[in-house]
């Protein structure tokens, strides 16, 4: 149990967007971002799950005024020596300020950092160990951890009792490289005809068999099947295409999908979405009290995916901030790298400069990632009107001449391409660090360096989009938010947060293929239901990642082509 000394500050049901508020120095402001409350109770939260970097626990306190579970997260200790170090503020800018602006901010809640302490989180710890699959934990919660960021429970509805089942998707890369794109040839020919989850199956089975192979398992393979899921079908806005990738997921989810169930009380309709009265929690997709509804509600699941707008900018902002390759941007991170240490000291003498060099202070951070957002959507506005051009005027023009003139067109950047190979990449002696400041970083910069930093950052921006999870929460009653009363400490964040983000929308399930599977469950007549749709995972990717992504991409290709697969995706 903790208390801090300060109380917690009123928030308005109806508060202003948060906003990163800078400090006078510039950086950002921890204590605008920050939610105090008094009186945490670690009875109160229960360990709801974790992923490799984050561990999620959820209200479960007896206040039944609080139908919302907010829950609490925050990274475990991380192991990239020393260079990662966690900055909440700096993840909440990267949030608000990065991502929304480009998946939406219907998809995207806001979070609030909450502060923690050690004696609360290792309570929390205490109780979640015989919770925590076993392989995560070789990893120890972090219970020096100052913060914590409290999120809406996005697998329930807010402030009402609708029963809800919510589908858990973590579709990972979506696209193929585009063939007429002027870095295809740092690309190897099998990544433009099979796509990265597909390729990675094989190095997972191969990891898998060679775990089994040190703990002596019997049968090398026993445990591991091999996906048939392809990003490609869940990405494609196709209907029958969307529902095969639900399928092949619930056929062998791996780490890619998973369902919540929340119970509540029954309507008319519930039983035939919930089937039984299920306890709150993760169902396992063999759980027998799934079967009766899983074909209904993946139907239903496919139909929302396709008519909602999230996964095709997902798959459009991956593409396009993935657009160099890893080849590309090691060779980017390299150069930068070199550029730090050989640029540091004329940097200090010229005070705010931000130089062509990897940031290293949180204002220059804020400062990279706001010129890469600016300087990505400039290309895309340029990238339209090209297209918009050559529509009209290019019908005899050849391929590689307008593959040449789109990478004039759209790249005000570095002609990375060109200068992949050349020695320009490899020269630290920069007199342009010298020269560079905060506004020569502008967008009609043509300067290379500046560039590759901002591709660079547009790569790590395509990370997060590429390791992002989707949560579809469908119930049958439409949730009505109502204000919750009270004096619980959550309950100004749920009040605030019902208010600011209650997206739930009715949605008259009238298919033919809806009514097909209404029909297969005795069940002719349409479904209505309500349903939100969050992003969630959006932490920023560290730069010093990069070389593991490298040599990961380079292991997943090998796997592939040793295979001997020769698969073609679309
Ligand atoms: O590189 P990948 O594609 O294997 O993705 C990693 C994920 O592996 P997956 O292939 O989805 O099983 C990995 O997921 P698991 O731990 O395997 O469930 C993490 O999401 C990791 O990101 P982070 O360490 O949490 O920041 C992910 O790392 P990033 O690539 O997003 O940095
Ligand atoms: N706002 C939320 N509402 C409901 N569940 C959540 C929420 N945030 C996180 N979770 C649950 O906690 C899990 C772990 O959180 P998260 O995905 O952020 O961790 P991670 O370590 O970043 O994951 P990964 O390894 O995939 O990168 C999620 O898969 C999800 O089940």
């Amino acid at each position: 149990m903790s208390s801090s000394a300060a109380p917690a500050p009123a928030i308005p049901p109806t508060a202003a967007p948060l906003a990163n508020v800078e400090c006078a120095d510039g950086n950002l402001c921890a204590e605008q971002f920050v939610l105090r409350l008094d009186t945490l109770n670690p009875e109160e939260w229960a360990y709801r799950a974790e992923g490799n970097a984050n561990i999620c626990f959820a209200y479960a306190g007896a206040d039944s005024r609080l139908s919302a579970r907010p829950s609490a997260r925050w990274p475990d200790a991380r192991d990239e020596q020393g260079q990662d170090v966690y900055d909440p503020t700096l993840e909440l800018f990267y949030r608000n300020e990065i991502v929304t602006p480009l998946l939406g901010e219907e998809y995207v809640s806001r979070m609030r950092l909450v502060r923690l302490d050690t004696s609360f989180l290792l309570s929390l710890a205490r109780a979640a160990e015989p919770l925590r699959p076993v392989e995560r934990r070789t990893k120890e919660i972090d219970v020096d951890q100052p913060y914590g960021l409290l999120a809406l429970d996005h697998a329930a509805f807010v402030a009402t009792d609708a029963q809800a089942i919510a589908l858990e998707l973590k579709p990972k890369w979506g696209f193929l490289p585009d063939p007429s794109s002027p870095y295809v040839h740092a690309i190897h020919p099998a990544k433009l005809h099979t796509c990265r989850y597909c390729m990675h199956q094989h190095l997972k089975r191969k990891q898998k068999c060679e775990t089994d192979a040190n703990t002596a398992a019997n049968d090398n393979t026993a445990g591991w099947a091999h996906s048939n899921y392809c990003p490609l079908d869940l990405f494609s806005g196709s209907l029958p295409r969307v529902r095969r990738a639900l399928a092949a997921l619930a056929q062998c989810p791996q780490n890619n999908m998973r369902i919540w169930v929340t119970p509540g009380p029954s309507t008319a309709a519930s039983p035939h979405l919930l089937g039984a009265s299920t306890r709150s929690g993760l169902l396992a997709m063999d759980d027998i009290r799934l079967a009766p509804f899983l074909d209904r509600f993946l139907d239903m699941a496919a139909e929302i995916l396709v008519r909602e707008d999230l996964l095709s900018r997902l798959r459009q902002h991956q593409r396009q901030l993935d657009e160099p390759g890893i080849s590309t941007i090691l060779r980017c991170y390299e150069q930068l790298r070199e550029q730090s240490v050989h640029g540091v000291r004329k940097i200090r003498r010229i005070g705010s400069a931000l130089p062509p060099r990897m940031p290293s202070t949180q204002k220059e951070t804020v400062h990279v990632w706001r010129l890469m957002l600016e300087n990505y959507r400039r290309r895309q506005a340029t990238a339209v009107r090209f297209h918009a051009t050559r529509s009209q005027s290019t019908s005899c023009m050849t391929r590689p001449a307008v593959a040449s003139e789109r990478a004039g067109a759209l790249l005000d950047v570095p002609d990375l391409a060109s200068t992949r190979q050349s020695t320009d990449l490899s020269d630290g002696s920069d007199r342009s660090d010298v020269s560079d400041n905060v506004n020569d970083l502008s967008l009609a910069s043509s300067d290379r360096k500046q560039q590759r930093l901002l591709r660079l950052h547009e790569y790590l921006l395509a990370a997060t989009l590429k390791d992002c999870t989707v949560l579809l929460t469908i119930g049958t009653a439409t949730p009505k938010p109502t204000p919750v009363a009270g004096n619980h400490y959550l309950t100004e964040y749920v009040n605030a947060c019902t208010f600011e983000a209650a997206p739930s929308v009715l949605v008259d399930v009238r298919s033919p293929d809806a009514t097909a599977a209404g029909a297969r469950h005795g069940c002719a007549a349409p479904l209505q239901v309500c349903y939100k749709m969050n992003v969630i995972d959006l932490d920023m990717k560290p730069a010093a990642r990069i070389p593991h992504y490298y040599a990961l991409d380079k292991r997943i290709l090998a796997a592939y082509l040793e295979s001997g697969e020769k698969r073609y995706c679309r």
